[in-house]
């Protein structure tokens, strides 16, 4: 029976702008979310974040349910506008309250706050400046992650810089699906490049403020498999790793971008400047632990798609996710067991693993996500085999506590261990809510 150390920490996960609500509340500044929501056509059903689960005024209730579930650790977000509406300059006394009520709500329950500090709701006013193109933004940011330093000083056990850089890159800058909705290759490759530095710059501020606690970033990584053996599908494979992998981890653990992938770009004529030696410094500073969010793999051939020639397969024996995600609970083993040996992190916690399933209550209002039970089941065996041949993971976060706001697809998407009722604003413990209880209870996966 496959037991976790006694020490390893079990949580689950949340964010600001897709639980909080009060988008325009007490204080709180516009963010590019805010803005991206309230466009027509941006969100598949039509909905917004404006109120979500209304966890700003609720987070008493969540709480308790976090007390219930019997969580070692709690992961969410702060919303930056909520401290600095304009982005940087004057303080929203009201926002800062509220992260400290929700602090000290989670140190009564026991339960370990893990802060992550951009969750992808920029303030509005800095987009409107450049965004995370612009050298400002780096810096505001930098101003913001010391504030919360200084702010929360003591009570923070993990701290996380960013959340995903590569959506916030080329989802939000390329694919143009996110906020805010760019579609252009250049801007990505620059935004990816100022996230890094800033996560820097606040890697530096988290040493020089002497925050207890550590302090790491999070990356959404995804095996990538070639679809054949032929040489085309293996270097397509290869590319595609370098773009949703090694893109970030190279210069994170290796202080430089992937050599392939600079000279596969400049000859698609998206050429970017070289990383002064300082610049690669600061962005290659040793973090305490890398966050790894996993969903799922990807499968890709030779394809003629414009910049990276790729086709993408879905493999038909395999089971899809609400998302069209395939459930591939190995590659959770494999990524940790790659990153472990190829980046030698300090630690790796799973920050991210969920899926979203169509839960609906049933007459009796019970809502039995018996496929989510497997699909955890599955992927927390496949982590344990990563441990048990020593790769340093000290812990896992589902993805989510409850439904939320899933982005582009509004409310529709459902990952929660709670059902949240959209009209009533109710929460309803799902099956796998209990099954999870007896998981973080036991330290064992049965
Ligand atoms: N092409 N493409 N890919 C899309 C992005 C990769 C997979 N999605 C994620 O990792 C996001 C992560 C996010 O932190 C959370 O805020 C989201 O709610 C979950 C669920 O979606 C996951």
């Amino acid at each position: 029976m496959p037991y976790f150390p006694e020490d390893f920490i079990f949580g689950v996960a949340t964010a600001s702008y897709q639980i909080e609500g009060a988008w325009n509340e007490d204080g709180k500044g516009e963010s590019i979310w805010d803005r991206f929501a309230h466009t027509p056509g941006n969100i598949q059903d039509g909905t917004t974040g404006d109120v979500a689960c209304d966890h700003y005024h609720r987070f008493e209730e969540d709480v308790a349910l976090l007390k219930e579930l019997g969580v070692d650790a709690y992961r969410f977000s702060i919303s930056w506008p909520r401290i600095f509406p304009e982005g940087r300059g004057r303080v929203n006394e009201k926002g800062l309250d509220f992260y400290r009520s929700l602090t000290g709500k989670l140190q009564e329950a026991g339960i370990k706050p893990v802060v992550t500090l951009y969750h992808w709701d920029l303030p509005q006013k800095l987009q409107d400046k450049g965004g995370w193109e612009s050298q400002e933004t780096v810096e505001a940011f930098a101003e913001y992650a010391r504030f919360l330093f200084q702010s929360f000083a003591k009570e923070v056990f993990l701290w996380i810089t960013h959340n995903e850089p590569w959506v916030v890159s080329f989802v939000g800058h390329y694919e143009g699906r996110h906020a805010p909705g760019k579609r252009d290759f250049k801007s990505a490759l620059q935004v990816s490049r100022n996230l890094l530095l800033s996560h820097g710059l606040a890697v530096q501020a988290f040493r020089e403020e002497k925050t207890l606690g550590s302090i790491g970033i999070t990356l959404n990584l995804t095996p990538v498999h070639p679809f054949s053996d032929s040489e085309e599908d293996i270097l397509a494979a290869k590319r595609c790793d370098g773009y949703f992998n090694r893109w970030f981890l190279d210069p994170l653990f290796k202080g430089e971008f992937p050599e392939d992938m600079l000279l596969w770009y400049e000859k698609k004529g998206f050429a970017l400047p070289q990383l002064s030696e300082e610049e690669k410094s600061l962005i290659a500073q040793p973090i305490d632990f890398l966050g790894i969010n996993y969903y799922f793999r990807r499968v890709v051939g030779k394809g003629e798609g414009a910049i990276f020639e790729v086709e993408f397969f879905n493999p038909p024996q395999s089971e899809y996710t609400d998302m069209g995600w395939e459930i591939y609970p190995e590659g959770l083993y494999e990524i940790v067991k790659r990153v472990s040996e190829e980046y030698q992190p300090e630690d790796i916690y799973i920050t991210e693993n969920g899926i979203a399933l169509p839960d609906q209550p049933d007459s009796k209002g019970r809502i039995n996500d018996q496929k989510r039970i497997d699909y955890l089941r599955s992927h927390l065996l496949a982590l344990h085999r990563a441990v048990d041949e020593g790769c340093p993971v000290s812990g896992y976060f589902v993805w989510s506590l409850m439904d939320n706001f899933e982005w582009g697809f509004g409310l529709s998407k459902r990952f929660g261990l709670v059902y949240v009722d959209y009209t009533t604003l109710q929460r309803i413990k799902k099956a796998s809510f209990y099954w999870y209880q007896k998981v973080v209870k036991s330290k064992r996966v049965d």
